[in-house]
């Protein structure tokens, strides 16, 4: 290959490994469902799947020295320093190696928002989210069985309060920039998949 001729395989190259990554948003209550149907599209999408609550799970499991601060405060529903998700978000996307990503339970307020775009300049494709009477999600949270910390009743209420105070501006900013895809998340899982596969094979989603 001429000297010319690496110069463009090098350009090409370049503009690869800068293109910005594909970042979906995931978002809804406790036990609407995220992770399970964040699952089925990974095996048909090809799309890496974050979950920042199992990040920062993890986090607490390998004896961090913020460790401790994330265990106190997921007992109590809160939401983690948005410095400490993002950086552990932006760790698992490049030790991915993909350019598509769920990010699953994140952006929880306004201020983890902003503090994503900022840090990363990334704006999402869309945002699913999907919705699911508080009942409904009670039950399915208090029947996971996963040894969660805060899967007892006293968290799940408080989980609830902040997703509605906290968590549903976010998607009302994202609604009133069209990007939001709402799920009628109550029904049954396969019949929730079926409409999350309408909106990732859409021809008028950026994602595909
Ligand atoms: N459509 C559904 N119908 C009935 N049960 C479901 C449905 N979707 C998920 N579940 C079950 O409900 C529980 C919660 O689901 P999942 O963990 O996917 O929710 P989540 O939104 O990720 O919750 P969290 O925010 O607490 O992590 C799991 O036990 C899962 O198997
Ligand atoms: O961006 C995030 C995500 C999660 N948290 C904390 O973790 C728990 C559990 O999150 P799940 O999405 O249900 O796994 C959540 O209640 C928060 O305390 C967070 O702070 N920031
Ligand atoms: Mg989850």
């Amino acid at each position: 290959m001429g000297i010319v001729g690496e110069a463009a395989n090098k350009e090409a190259n370049r503009s690869v490994s800068e293109k910005k990554p594909t970042v979906v948003f995931v978002l809804g209550g406790p036990g609407s469902g995220k992770g399970t149907q964040c699952a089925n599209i990974v095996q048909h999408f090809g799309y890496t799947h974050l979950s920042a609550g199992d990040l920062l799970r993890a986090e607490i499991s390998s004896g961090s020295e913020n460790g401790t601060m994330i265990q106190n405060m997921m007992k109590e529903g809160k939401i983690v320093p948005s410095e400490v998700t993002i950086k552990l978000l932006q760790r698992a996307m490049t030790e991915s190696g993909n350019d598509r990503f769920l990010i699953d339970g994140f952006p929880r307020n306004e201020e983890n928002r902003a503090a994503f775009e900022d840090i990363t300049k990334i704006e999402p494709a869309f945002v699913l989210f999907f919705d699911c009477s508080e009942e409904e999600m009670e039950r399915r949270v208090l029947n996971r069985n996963q040894g969660r910390e805060d899967d007892n009743i006293e968290t799940i209420r408080k989980r609830f309060k902040v997703f509605s105070e906290s968590s549903l501006p976010v998607i009302e900013h994202y609604k009133s920039r069209r990007k939001v895809r709402q799920i009628d998340a109550g029904r049954p899982v396969e019949e929730v998949f079926e409409s999350v596969k309408a909106v990732f094979t859409s021809k008028n989603e950026k994602a595909d």
